[in-house]
């Protein structure tokens, strides 16, 4: 890889001007927020009890805004040049690309199949790729497959480049109809047939070995699979295709994985599978650099690994982009985001600003790795490694292939040995077993961090840890694109796990804390992690908020200044303030009112259920009475979600989840009841309660259900068709 620094740049930051509004509201906000606060302490004295707990609620949100003001304050923004890659490089550098799959029922192996089929298909020099698919299902459906994708792939691949295909995951190419350029015209509808046909029969004979038919000639490869338990089985891995170079159309490696389980070993879930593929891949192709993507994330823009170099080596120094995160995009989403787990002004808004910090978090999925930065810890940061033989075992284990492929990536030679892959598989077989990590410095100071349910932000907060930066790429069309869950059940347990695991990593001997005084992390990346990291302990302030205009309707008590009173104006103004900012940041972001509306209704939602489990599973675990397990989110296929009758409703389960939101509308109705009956209610009391009303309505949902419309549409509506057109044509 011959470097030419003549060239133009390969990435440029672009300057961020627009900034000074969104600050100076954001100050402002900030600052009655103060004020807000002094008034209370002023006025405790006369305020009682929930005067103190409103103020000890409203000190949190105080700090939890400014945390947001921390990380939106200095955006930044890196243009790509993927054009200028082959005039600076002759050669690019290798990828190794992880797809990881944990259970065929929840990710029907169809997704997965469409997911390798779109890597395998990049833009991208094939003979430079492998592609490792780990199955923590053990599942020989996936394993068949994946077998079957293969062999589809050699059409495929060569399709996708002559007729250069945008979206190369043939469910999405397929599910419109074809676009002809002029040319090759007749030559394309032929191959657009045949392709189509070819796809569908792969689809049918995957659906065939879900309903368990099998073909014969397959027994041999089966035999692997006889006796196993999904968690009690010998490392399973596979060579399926072998790029050998000697093919017209190459396209790249492709290896099946399913690492050893047994029941007395703790298989760390996902962390546990990312960190076999690193070492089952260093004993075979050993690339420089590791794609990772979930099975539901498919290439949505070919070119995105040419993008990706461009931040990976257009840098003087690696430090600058130990990683590459794309933000996470979804298909097929929701209008308006109903579960508000789309995230794309969290992801907008937090993910640009922290660029201008250390950088993003790692997101899990979408990610561009270093190899070398996998395999270095906090310590050796900054030495050249000197290990003695001794060490290397206590860090990476007893693997010789494995040491030796370490040794070469962090050693920084370039010159990389290309072996036979398929003589690597027992050295692959080795690190992939249950008790190779046993005495390594593997989950801990090396590769994917365990001892969070959120292993994405531990294993990023490592590598910032390490004094190292992160770069977000945001391409347009989307690098890749997932499915968000459906329905209010699984949104929810998403977020539960998020939060539980947020709340491992803050406490855990990992943290961002103990990141801060011991290790290289900066004051304001501390904070930007704070910001998530918090989210289980948000719940207890949410809730005792949401609580406080009930009780006080119900008490006759008061927690606002009444209208009268001078001091009025501050929350009033906060709430118009808040609401105003965030509206506009959600328009600005292209998003409808709508889907602002949702999206703060959700957050109350899950900041008072699946938050509050999140903190109670903690607490749990802490005391020793349960054990966390990774629920895997069910990825629908697309005709499924569609045959639903109305995927945006929220759907109820008998999870104790639901409890607190059903409560709180039912306290808040029964409130509202008793304060409308006194004339002495304030305003401040009856609006919070009736904003809690409205936030939690799904809720209320619960007992005529189907027929309820959701209030705000009404709202909406009405405002809209009987006040603003005739008050419009009237002027
Ligand atoms: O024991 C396990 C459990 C999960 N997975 C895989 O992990 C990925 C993420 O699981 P999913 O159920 O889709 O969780 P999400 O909440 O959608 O995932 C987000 O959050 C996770 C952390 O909670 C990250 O690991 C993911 O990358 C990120 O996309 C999927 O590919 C799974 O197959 C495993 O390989 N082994
Ligand atoms: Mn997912």
């Amino acid at each position: 890889m011959a470097r030419n620094t003549l060239h133009p740049p390969l990435q440029e930051r672009v300057p961020q001007n627009n900034n000074t509004l969104h600050r100076l509201v954001e100050c402002v906000i900030l600052f009655l927020l103060f004020c807000l606060l002094l008034c209370r302490l002023v006025l405790l004295p006369h305020g009682g009890t929930v005067w103190l707990v409103a103020s000890l609620c409203e000190s949190w949100f105080t700090f939890v805004w400014f945390l947001f003001m921390n990380a939106k304050w200095t955006p930044a923004v890196y243009k790509t040049y993927p054009d200028r890659l082959t005039k600076r490089f002759d050669d690019l550098p290798a990828v190794d690309m992880f797809v990881t799959t944990a259970d065929p029922k929840l990710e029907p192996p169809i997704v997965t199949v469409n997911t390798v089929l779109s890597m395998l298909a990049v833009d991208y020099p094939a003979e430079k790729l492998a592609c490792y698919v780990s199955d923590d299902g053990c599942s020989p459906i996936t394993f068949y497959s994946l077998v079957e994708a293969s062999k589809f792939a050699k059409l495929w691949v060569p399709f996708c480049k002559k007729y250069n295909v945008e979206v190369r995951a043939p469910f999405v190419y397929f599910s419109s109809e074809p676009r002809y350029s002029s040319a090759s015209a007749s030559d394309f509808a032929i191959d657009w047939a045949k392709m189509k046909n070819e796809y569908e029969e792969l689809s049918s004979r995957i659906e065939n070995a879900e309903k368990s038919y099998i073909p014969h000639h397959m027994n041999d490869e089966f035999a692997e699979f006889l006796n196993t338990g999904r968690k009690n089985h010998p490392t399973i891995i596979k060579v399926i295709w072998e790029n050998k170079g000697d093919l017209g159309e190459s396209i790249p490696h492709l290896i099946y994985v399913s690492r050893e389980k047994r029941p007395k070993h703790p298989h760390h879930f996902k962390a546990g599978a990312m960190n076999v593929l690193t070492r089952v891949s260093g004993v075979m192709t050993n690339a420089p650099f590791m794609l990772n993507v979930d099975c539901d994330m498919f290439v949505n823009n070919p070119k995105v690994i040419l993008h990706g170099m461009c931040l990976l080596l257009g840098f003087e120094k690696d430090v600058h982009s130990a990683f590459v995160q794309t933000p996470q995009q979804f298909y097929g989403a929701l209008k308006d985001d109903p579960f508000g787990n789309q995230l794309v002004v969290l992801q907008k808004k937090v993910g640009v600003g922290m660029t201008g910090i250390q950088g993003p978090f790692y997101g899990g999925t979408g990610c561009f790795h270093r190899r070398k930065i996998i395999y270095s810890s906090s310590q050796d940061a900054g030495e050249k490694n000197k290990h003695t033989r001794n060490e290397l075992e206590r860090l990476y284990g007893n693997s010789t292939e494995l040491i030796d492929s370490a040794t070469q990536v962090t050693s920084g030679t370039s010159k990389v040995v290309v072996f036979d892959i398929s003589s690597r598989i027992d050295a692959a077989k080795n690190v992939a077993s249950c008790t190779y990590e046993l005495n390594t410095s593997w989950g801990e100071e090396i590769g994917w961090v365990y001892g969070s349910m959120t292993e994405d932000i531990q294993t990023g907060l490592r590598i910032h840890s390490m004094g190292l930066k992160s770069k977000y790429m945001v391409l347009d069309p989307p690098a890749f694109l997932g499915s968000a869950p459906v329905g209010g059940p699984s949104s929810l347990t998403q977020y539960k796990r998020w939060a539980t695991g947020l709340l491992e990593v803050l406490l855990g001997r990992q943290g961002p804390l103990v990141a801060l005084f011991k290790k290289r992390l900066t004051v304001r990346q501390c904070l930007a992690y704070l910001l998530i990291n918090v989210w289980a302990l948000r719940s207890l302030f949410e809730l005792c908020y949401a609580l406080i205009p009930a009780y006080c309707l119900l008490a006759n008590a008061s927690f606002v200044p009444k209208v009268s009173d001078r001091f009025f104006f501050l929350p009033s103004s906060i709430f118009i303030l808040y609401n105003a900012y965030t509206l506009a940041e959600y328009l600005e972001c292209g998003l409808s009112f709508r889907a602002w509306w949702n999206n703060q209704r959700m957050l109350r939602i899950t900041s008072t259920t699946a938050w509050l489990f999140g903190l109670l599973s903690v607490i749990l675990k802490t005391l020793g009475l349960s054990e966390n397990v990774f629920e895997v989110t069910r990825k629908d296929r697309q005709d499924d979600a569609a045959a639903e009758t109305d995927p945006s409703r929220f759907t109820f389960d008998e999870s104790p989840m639901f409890v607190p939101g059903a409560a709180l509308v039912l306290i808040h109705l029964s409130a509202l009841a008793v304060g409308l009956g006194r004339r002495t209610a304030g305003l401040g009391e009856l609006l919070g309660s009736l904003w809690v009303v409205l936030s939690f309505w799904p809720f209320g949902g619960f007992s005529r259900k189907g027929e309820l419309r959701d209030p705000v549409d009404c709202v909406v509506e009405s405002y809209y068709t009987r006040l603003l057109v005739p008050a419009l044509c009237f002027t």
